[in-house]
């Protein structure tokens, strides 16, 4: 497994927020994580990343315990896209993607051919090669979420965790993001809102309540009206999609 997690809790003085989660991701899996606000997804996503310490249970990436690796060979092997990350102001787009190189470079070595294909690979991926010379600070929201996801990408990870990658985005790159996250030669898990685009780009779904798994499975599986009522206190159809096993559900008014 790429990445596994067993009983992981997390919680706060007397509130648990991540309630004994366990859940393997397979390698070139993209794995969908939805859920309520609240549910606790940035929290376990966060967990699965290294960058909070849980409770109890443990977490391996690429077979190896977290909880043991150093934190700079950790960065090396994975990323992590925050939901609205800040950044310094005073740099320009492709600074702010060259800081993705940062775990692979050591105090001798110098900037190399290969960190510059990295970074102008990553701008290209997220259509941001002709704004690599602009101010951070004059870009809009959604060119800021692509920049923070072409650093990530800069990394050259080999599994990728994206906390609602998609917000600030408009139609056209929120798909093209996804699917190009889908289509990678690495792992990643994604917390998503929408749950159209989860059935569209996720190869399973992971549903958090209260912070405890209540299903996981491929999006037909998990996708029903029933769970939808129940967890996100929704009525919908679900359809079948344009495609095989991407339900499509719409939601009534
Ligand atoms: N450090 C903290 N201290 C206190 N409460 C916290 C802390 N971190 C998270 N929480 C609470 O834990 C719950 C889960 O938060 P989390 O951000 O993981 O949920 P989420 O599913 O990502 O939510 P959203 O969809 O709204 O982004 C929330 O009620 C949140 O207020």
């Amino acid at each position: 497994m790429s990445v596994s997690a067993q009983n992981l809790v997390w919680g706060v003085r007397r509130k648990t927020i991540v309630a004994d989660v366990s859940l393997a991701v397979a390698p070139g899996e993209t794995l969908g994580l939805i859920g309520p606000n609240g549910s606790g997804k940035s929290s376990l996503l966060r967990l699965l990343a290294g960058l909070k310490q849980p409770q109890s249970g443990r977490v391996e990436i690429l077979g190896q315990d977290i909880a043991r690796v150093p934190r700079r060979a950790l960065a090396r092997q994975v990323a992590f896209v925050q939901q609205s990350a800040a950044t310094d102001t005073n740099v320009s787009v492709r600074d702010v993607v060259r800081l993705g190189r940062t775990p692979h470079r050591s105090a001798l070595s110098g900037w190399t051919a290969t960190d510059e294909a990295a970074v102008s690979a990553a701008l290209e991926q997220v259509d941001m090669t002709d704004r690599r010379t602009q101010a951070w600070q004059t870009l809009s929201g959604g060119e800021r979420q692509r920049v923070h996801i072409a650093r990530a990408l800069a990394q050259s990870p080999r599994v990728m965790f994206l906390d609602e990658p998609t917000n600030h985005l408009d139609i056209h790159h929120q798909i093209e993001i996804l699917r190009m996250v889908r289509d990678l030669d690495l792992t990643s898990i994604v917390a998503l809102h929408d749950l159209n685009l989860a059935a569209m780009f996720c190869d399973r779904i992971v549903v958090l309540q209260a912070g405890a798994v209540v299903a996981c499975g491929t999006p037909e599986a998990v996708l029903t009206p029933g769970l939808l009522r129940e967890v996100f206190r929704v009525e919908a159809e679900v359809s079948a999609g344009r495609c095989p096993g991407q339900p499509h559900i719409r939601f009534k008014a």
